[in-house]
């Protein structure tokens, strides 16, 4: 992707997004049919890499003709997904897909993600960032300092 990106040197990439680790349970619900564990949404970072740590599936994403896809769960396999930040920085070419997680009648769901994210502090400079990147493409991604 990095290469992809045009940038010349791909592993400053992984300087700028430190990972932050999360852990999700979600118990389970009787009604699970009638609730969301998590809302439709689009992540913001720039890339979450995602486990499904017990044998409950539940990742779902919208494709584009709007239906919800069911993501199936496969052994010690990770979900990568692209964030917003990484949908701007590309102008697009990389997508950000809307996802949800449903719950589960009796079984609890546990996941962990790894969300690869511009450090909040700098957030600030990044969103001026961002426009400079939306105004001139990707080619100026290759000089953006943090
Ligand atoms: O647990 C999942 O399958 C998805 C969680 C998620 O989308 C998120 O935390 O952003
Ligand atoms: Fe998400």
């Amino acid at each position: 992707m990095a290469a992809d990106l045009g940038l010349e040197q791909p592993e400053r990439l992984l300087e700028k997004f430190a990972g932050v680790p999360q852990t999700m349970r979600v118990s389970p619900c009787r009604q699970a049919g009638k609730v969301i564990g998590f809302s439709p949404h689009t992540d913001v970072c720039a890339m979450t890499l995602l486990l499904h740590v017990n044998n409950v599936q539940g990742l779902q994403i919208r494709r584009n003709d709007g239906k919800w896809l069911v993501v199936d769960r496969l052994d010690g396999a990770l979900v990568i997904s692209i964030g917003g930040t990484f949908e701007i920085l590309s102008n697009g070419r990389y997508r950000s897909i809307e996802h949800r997680a449903m719950v589960h009648p009796d079984k609890e769901r546990i996941s962990v993600a790894m969300f690869h994210c511009v450090p909040a502090q700098r957030s600030a400079l990044c969103q001026s960032s961002w426009r400079a990147a939306l105004r001139h493409g990707t080619s100026r991604w290759a000089t953006w300092n943090l």
